[in-house]
């Protein structure tokens, strides 16, 4: 598995900087699909073309096994393009798509017939070669961009949003299964996706994004717990970020306490920032009295009940298992597991 190394990339549209002197590396083998997450605007989608050749760099280099891809142009790069809508050749039959690249690039027609075949199986849609492609649903049609854009065996796969045009459920579906079809077929992959559920379904590295740099590069689970800075933890879902301290085996929040070692990536001792989601805090009847705080507003949700709560240190998001209302006073409990340690 080659290696595809970005250094100074810098990418400029008149006097505006989108992407900034940027340094990435993609395809080792313990990574070999990684996603590029990031709000709208941020520069995924120009980073994707400046690899793929689409867009010229204003200064850097992008080489592959130290080799820079500066003189190569877009169809010698031998990487393979998937976009959000696939971009399938509407007049065509799915195995005239698939069989396109395979042709244009002088493959005898019996293997790429037979190529064509096992495209269609990767992807779980054997037979259906001589269909149209206005036949196809959304993530059939998706799948077979995947299919076309695999079939000439690409050093590496570029997806920009591919599964922005489906619905939600199909989106999950099709998460997991690209994830799967890209890893079978051993072709180092970059995704470039703004939904971290997203990111963490389909890749084994994240690398977000903001405002034409990399912030933070780790596998989700890494993400999700260790944010490298507050912003990072805002964009990854926190939905409060507060100063805490470590004394003796206790972390003190302004909102509760827990047993430190339950948390990942604590230091031993003293002051810390830690982000909270709605799914950190979990509320309980108030009892004999004692409460934490009142619930201003509550909405009854498919995984539990998402609540606002008033408290002494300021409102909260918090989760409980059943339903409440607003006005009721609850006590709040921390979930260790559930808290993120900012700062790597
Ligand atoms: N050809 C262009 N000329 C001028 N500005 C551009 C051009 N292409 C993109 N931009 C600007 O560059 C910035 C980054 O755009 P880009 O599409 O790379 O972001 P993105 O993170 O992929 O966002 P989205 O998820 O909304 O597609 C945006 O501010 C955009 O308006």
């Amino acid at each position: 598995m080659g290696i595809l190394t970005l250094r100074g990339v810098t990418v400029r549209y008149g006097t505006t900087t989108v992407i900034d002197d940027l340094d990435w590396a993609v395809g080792a083998a313990t990574a070999p699909v990684s996603a590029l997450l990031g709000p709208s605007g941020c520069g995924k989608s120009t980073l994707l073309r400046a690899i793929a050749g689409l867009t010229s760099l204003s200064a850097g280099t992008v080489a592959w096994d130290g080799v820079d891809l500066a003189p190569v142009p877009v169809h010698r790069r031998d990487f393979g393009v998937v976009f959000q809508d696939g971009q399938l050749f509407s007049g065509r039959t799915v195995a005239a798509n698939i069989a396109y690249g395979l042709a244009r690039r002088r493959w005898p027609r019996t293997r790429i017939s037979q190529r064509v075949e096992e495209m269609l199986e990767l992807v779980q849609l054997p037979g259906i070669g001589e269909r149209r492609v206005t036949a196809l649903s959304g993530g059939q049609a998706q799948r077979v961009a995947l299919a076309r854009a695999l079939a000439p065996r690409p050093r590496l796969l570029l997806l920009d949003e591919p599964l922005a045009a489906l619905d939600a459920r199909l989106r999950e579906d099709l998460a997991f299964a690209i994830g799967d079809i890209v890893r079978a077929a051993e072709t180092p992959t970059v995704v470039v996706t703004h939904d971290r559920a997203e990111a963490a379904m389909l890749a084994d590295s994240i690398s977000v994004m903001r405002a034409g740099e990399i912030v933070q590069t780790a596998p989700a689970q890494r993400l999700w717990h260790r944010p490298a800075d507050d912003w990072v933890a805002g964009f990854l879902g926190a939905s409060l970020i507060v100063d805490a301290s470590v004394t003796g085996s206790v972390l003190h929040t302004p909102f509760g306490q827990a047993a430190a070692q339950a948390v990942e990536g604590l230091p031993a001792q003293g002051p810390c920032r830690v982000a909270l989601r709605p799914e950190s805090l979990w509320a309980a009847p108030a009892e004999a009295g004692r409460a934490d705080g009142t619930i201003t507003h509550a909405a009854v949700l498919p995984g539990g009940t998402r609540l606002r709560v008033a408290t002494d240190a300021g409102e909260v998001e918090a989760m409980a298992a059943e339903p409440y209302a607003a006005g009721e006073p609850v006590r709040l409990r921390l979930d260790p597991r559930q808290i993120a340690v900012i700062g790597r």
